[in-house]
């Protein structure tokens, strides 16, 4: 199996007196085509670790590979060029361009890819096709309800194909019924080959998961993976 992600002894340090070790030191690997539920109470450090997979931050010391590439180290430049490549976001917020149609809210993901407009149109119809909105592709987000514009930030999140989807609390802001139906269509997509982390507090969601990671104190408390394979 394809090693999609890897930290390597990642720890992540903030100063003060006395610093704070939000990551203590994280050991993990996911591979291409996994589902995965990283869970932790507040303060366990899962938004650092979210900042630090999502190449947004860098680790104090370790390493981070993503897709064969050491994002760890890499230029800051380069890492702006790859980041979409490597990483699809999707946020409890949705975090959509309020003046854009779904269609153009997608086509953004392809942004920084090179492709035109009509190229980075026609992604965006296929991608919300695959969410299950090709109806409301000229909606802009206040026309659209809270589930259809997760679905909506989905679709931007997986237009260009990137090595993992990486979920920050994606049900956080739905009822209950919308965010199954949201964490189905995380299923769906996995079945069809995507990599997702989904970022989450909530133990009753990550228990729907094929694998789960609990984080308390910076560090792996326990790996799902890692107790079947004992
Ligand atoms: N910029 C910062 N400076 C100093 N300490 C920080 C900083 N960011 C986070 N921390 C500390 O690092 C630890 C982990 O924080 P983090 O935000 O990663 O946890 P979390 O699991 O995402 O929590 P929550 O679910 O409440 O958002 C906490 O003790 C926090 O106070």
């Amino acid at each position: 199996m394809t090693e999609v992600l890897e930290l390597a002894d990642v720890v992540k340090s903030y100063p003060g007196h006395p610093p704070v070790h939000a990551l203590a030191g994280v050991s993990l690997t996911v591979h291409e085509g996994e589902l995965v539920g990283i869970v932790g109470p507040s303060g366990s450090g899962k938004s650092t670790l979210l900042h630090i997979i999502g190449t947004l931050d860098r680790p104090s010391s370790g390493v981070v590979t993503i897709g064969g590439h050491v994002v760890s180290t890499m230029s800051d430049r380069r890492l702006s060029a790859a980041r979409s490549s490597l990483i699809g976001f999707v946020f409890q917020q949705f975090h959509l361009i309020p003046s854009m149609t779904a269609l153009d809210n997608v086509a953004t993901g392809l942004l920084y890819t090179g492709a035109n407009l009509t190229e980075r149109r026609f992604k965006a119809f296929e991608a919300l096709q695959r969410v299950g909105l090709a109806h409301r592709l000229t909606h802009l987000p206040s026309e659209l309800s809270g589930g259809e514009r997760q679905r909506v930030a989905i679709a931007r999140a997986l237009v260009n194909k990137p090595a993992i989807i990486l979920a920050d609390e994606p049900t956080g802001n739905l009822d209950t019924h919308t965010g199954e139906q949201i964490m189905g269509l995380f299923h769906d997509l996995n079945a069809q080959g995507a990599t997702i982390l989904v970022i989450t507090h909530d133990r009753e969601l990550a228990e729907g998961l094929p694998r789960q990671v609990h984080i308390r104190d910076g560090r792996l408390e326990s790996d799902s993976a890692a107790t079947v394979a004992a």
